[in-house]
């Protein structure tokens, strides 16, 4: 076939389309402005000729937010400091309560990012209909305001990601995949922690900013790694969970001696998760519906943390006599199986029925310095998902406490004798937590810390 017969083809198909755009015009042009029309058979011409494809993220989809478009302007803001090619920006904040700022580009910026050998073409695009409809005169723009009843007119925003059309299934199942993914990651990491805590009989929200993590956690390391894969499988398998007809939902209980790490475990799982935390002190619970009050008030992606059950189980049995207790249980709350009285595995059973419904990633976790004290009913198979045992120091969790503490990486002189002493002396993280932390020398740290456990000794 001739270039000239091709061309004839181009010609007569872009007559067909432009002669469509102009029937089509003629039709709308009683409801549309002739502006918007403009733009509209432009776009359609420029589509039908050109060797890309465009997909567009609007901010809104109807008249709920895209969730998409978010994630795209997350995605685009966290590049934009190394992105070429914008020369104008947006500033904007993620979250309200953020005083950090992140840029995004400005009205009709474009930026080129790289994936798996593709170009792809970002572009920023808003459009006011407002200001369309009558010019660009602010005080048309007024009158459009008003034509509107008064109410604030809209600007329509959205990015447009342009690509060559061989790589369109690239860019959907890959590309667009990556996107999402990386601006999920980013927003958890911007996220800023909270702590709930009972107040006046509901959720009061401080900042949670406890800086445990896996890495700074004093543990046997395939405990350790364990208890991490069980959080990652966990938080993946949202099909699963959905398939099976379960709740969403996975239970830790977490027990050993005093100062072994018990709540810098929870910490760690909240900062590694990005998980809120809502701490619940049994004690602060009058009754059933106020529980349920509670647990339906939780957010998603978060841990409800019952922390120290064998008390609540245990201290109401203390005399009355004894005084009040931070920790002894109200009225009501306790280990019996008494109709309007709450369990530990009641509760269980409460947040089943109530999580299931939800849909959403929650994770609950008991902790007890005494398991053996726990009713039998919570340690069944199946009712806790995975027990947890934080022990006293062993050299391996005692290096990981030097290491936090003082650096101390490749090992030290002292260690052996150090490490022979905690075979005979069981000492808690905690405590070696404190004695290396009240020095300032790793040398005087560990020198302390032999004196110390010399003196536990005797
Ligand atoms: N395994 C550990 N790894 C790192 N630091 C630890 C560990 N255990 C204890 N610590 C240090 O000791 C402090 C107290 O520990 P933590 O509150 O986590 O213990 P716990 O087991 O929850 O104790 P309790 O049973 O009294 O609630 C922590 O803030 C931390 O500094
Ligand atoms: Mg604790």
């Amino acid at each position: 076939m001739s270039s000239d017969g091709k061309l004839e083809r181009y010609v007569s198909t872009a007559l067909t389309v432009f002669g469509t755009g102009m029937a089509l015009r003629g039709m709308l042009g009683d409801v549309l402005p002739y502006e918007i029309l403009d733009e509209l058979s432009f776009a359609a011409l420029r589509a039908r000729f050109s060797s890309r494809d465009t997909v567009v993220f609007d901010e809104t989809e109807g008249l709920a937010p895209n969730h998409l478009y978010s994630a795209v302007r997350a995605y685009l803001a966290a590049r934009a400091a190394s992105a070429t090619g914008v020369r104008r920006h947006r500033a904007c904040r993620v979250d309200e309560s953020s005083s950090d700022v992140t840029l995004t580009m400005d009205h009709g910026q474009e930026t080129v990012d790289a994936h798996d050998g593709v170009k792809y073409t970002w572009r920023f695009v808003s459009h006011d209909p407002a200001s369309a409809a009558f010019g660009n005169n602010p005080g048309n723009a007024r009158a459009a305001a008003a034509a509107h009843g008064g109410r604030q007119h809209v600007c329509l925003r959205s990015f447009e990601l342009s690509f060559h059309k061989k790589h369109k299934e690239k860019a959907l199942a890959s590309y667009i995949p990556f996107v999402l993914d990386t601006a999920k990651a980013i927003k958890d990491q911007q996220r800023n922690l909270k702590m709930h805590m009972i107040e006046y009989d509901a959720w009061t929200a401080v900042d949670f900013r406890h800086p445990s993590t896996f890495d700074t956690l004093a543990m046997d390391g395939t405990l350790k790694k364990s208890v991490v894969d069980d959080l990652e499988r966990f938080v993946k398998r949202k099909d699963y969970y959905r398939r099976t007809g379960r709740a969403w939902k996975r239970g830790y209980l977490l027990y050993g001696p005093p100062g072994t790490g018990k709540s810098s475990l929870v910490a760690a799982m909240a900062n590694y998760l990005k998980f809120d935390i809502y701490d619940l002190e049994l004690t602060e619970v009058k009754s059933n519906s106020d529980l349920r009050r509670l647990l339906v008030g939780m957010g998603n992606r978060s841990i409800l943390v019952v922390e120290d059950i064998d008390c609540s189980l245990d201290l109401h049995q203390r005399p009355a006599d004894q005084g009040p207790d931070r920790r002894a249980p109200r009225p009501g709350f306790t280990g019996d199986d008494n109709e309007d009285k709450v369990t530990l595995s009641g509760l269980l059973n409460f947040v089943d029925g109530l999580w299931s419904t939800s849909g959403q990633e929650r994770i609950i976790v008991f902790t007890t310095n005494y398991k053996e004290r726990l009713e039998p009913a919570l340690l069944r198979p199946g009712r806790m998902d995975m027990h947890i045992h934080m022990g006293y120091c062993t050299p391996e969790s005692f290096r990981i406490l030097a290491c936090n503490y003082h650096s101390v990486e490749e090992g030290h002189a002292m260690f052996p004798e150090i490490e022979q002493l905690m075979e005979e002396v069981p000492i808690t993280p905690a405590e070696v937590a404190e004695v290396l932390m009240r020095n300032d020398g790793a040398d005087a740290a560990l020198q302390d810390l032999v004196e110390f456990i010399k003196a536990k000794r005797r």
